[in-house]
């Protein structure tokens, strides 16, 4: 049977949404303090009793973190759009190759809005 597990993570960033329109709140820059959740799913393993140490997960994850922590997100290549949706899927395609189960990613720009990307 297979088990998900999360890790999350918050890092602060500026950004704009460039394709608003006129007048638009989020066209002009502003910040948030970003939360991304990152999911794997697999198998336990019998002896060590997890699917993977929390520990690797976040050692995984930093190098990208530090990409976006306190950064202009629109000056990243590949998020001058910088919508959650554009950014959860960004951090996917960064993640996928090292954490084979990665299974999904949610970013959250606020308390009350977010997205989940699941490949
Ligand atoms: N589908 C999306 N819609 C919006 C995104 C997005 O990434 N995807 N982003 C924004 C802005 O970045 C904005 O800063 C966040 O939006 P919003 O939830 O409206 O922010 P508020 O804190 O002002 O929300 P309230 O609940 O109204 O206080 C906009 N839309
Ligand atoms: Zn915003």
């Amino acid at each position: 049977m297979t088990t998900t597990l999360f890790k999350d993570f918050q890092f602060e960033a500026a950004h704009h949404l460039p394709h608003v329109p006129a007048g638009h709140k989020c066209g002009r820059l502003h910040g948030h303090s970003f939360t991304v959740r990152l999911e794997i799913t697999g198998e336990v393993d019998p002896h060590t009793g997890w699917v993977m140490d929390f520990a690797d997960l976040k050692a995984a994850f930093n190098p990208t973190l530090d990409r976006l922590d306190h950064y202009n997100l629109n000056d990243i290549p590949g998020l001058e759009n910088p919508t959650s949706e554009v950014l959860a899927e960004w951090i996917w395609n960064e993640m996928k190759p090292t954490l084979p189960l990665l299974s999904a990613v949610r970013v959250k720009e606020t308390c009350t809005a977010g997205c989940i990307y699941r490949g």
